[in-house]
């Protein structure tokens, strides 16, 4: 499983003191492009050099609420790979309690907005990933 750790910040919080659920998934995004970029070595700023990764679908359960000054681990483990979709799982933990749980698909798609296989050298390294070997 990838892991980033990521602070609840003041600007993350609604007058409640808890985070407002578009800032989760923000995190989410940012936790997908550091995978990419720290597993697949493939940055968002080359992968829009031929297309983009667009969700297609996403579910999420939040479980517990969140608060400023938290430390959230999140945590992305890839599910399936299809000829153009990917699907992953992703929590939210923090001293172990879960935070929330989503599954989302992303779709390759090139620079006409259509989905297209994976490139071979990141298809290797999602497979790899899933094995556990990355
Ligand atoms: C995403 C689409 C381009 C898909 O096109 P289409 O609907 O024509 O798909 P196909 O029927 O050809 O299937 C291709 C492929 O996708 C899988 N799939 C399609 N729909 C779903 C679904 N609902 N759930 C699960 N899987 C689905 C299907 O099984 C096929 O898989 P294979 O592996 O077998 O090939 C099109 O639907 C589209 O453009 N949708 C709108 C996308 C959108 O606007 N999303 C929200 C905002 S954009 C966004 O979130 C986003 C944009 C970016 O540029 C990013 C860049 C970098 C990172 C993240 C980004 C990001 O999150």
């Amino acid at each position: 499983m990838f892991e980033m750790p990521q602070k609840v910040l003041f600007k993350h919080c609604d007058p409640a003191g808890i985070v407002f659920y578009p800032r989760y998934f923000e995190m989410m995004n940012d936790c997908v492009e550091a995978w990419f970029a720290d597993r697949l070595e493939w940055p968002f700023e080359e992968i829009h050099y031929s297309g983009g990764v667009p969700t297609a679908n996403i579910a999420t359960r939040f479980a517990a609420p969140s608060f400023h000054g938290d430390q959230l681990t999140l945590g992305l483990r890839v599910l399936k790979l299809g000829t153009t979709s990917l699907t992953y799982e992703m929590t939210a933990t923090c001293d172990g309690g879960l935070r929330f749980r989503t599954e989302a698909t992303l779709v390759y798609v090139n620079t006409d907005g259509r989905p297209t296989p994976w490139p071979a050298p990141a298809k290797t390294k999602i497979e790899f990933e899933m094995k556990g070997q990355l």
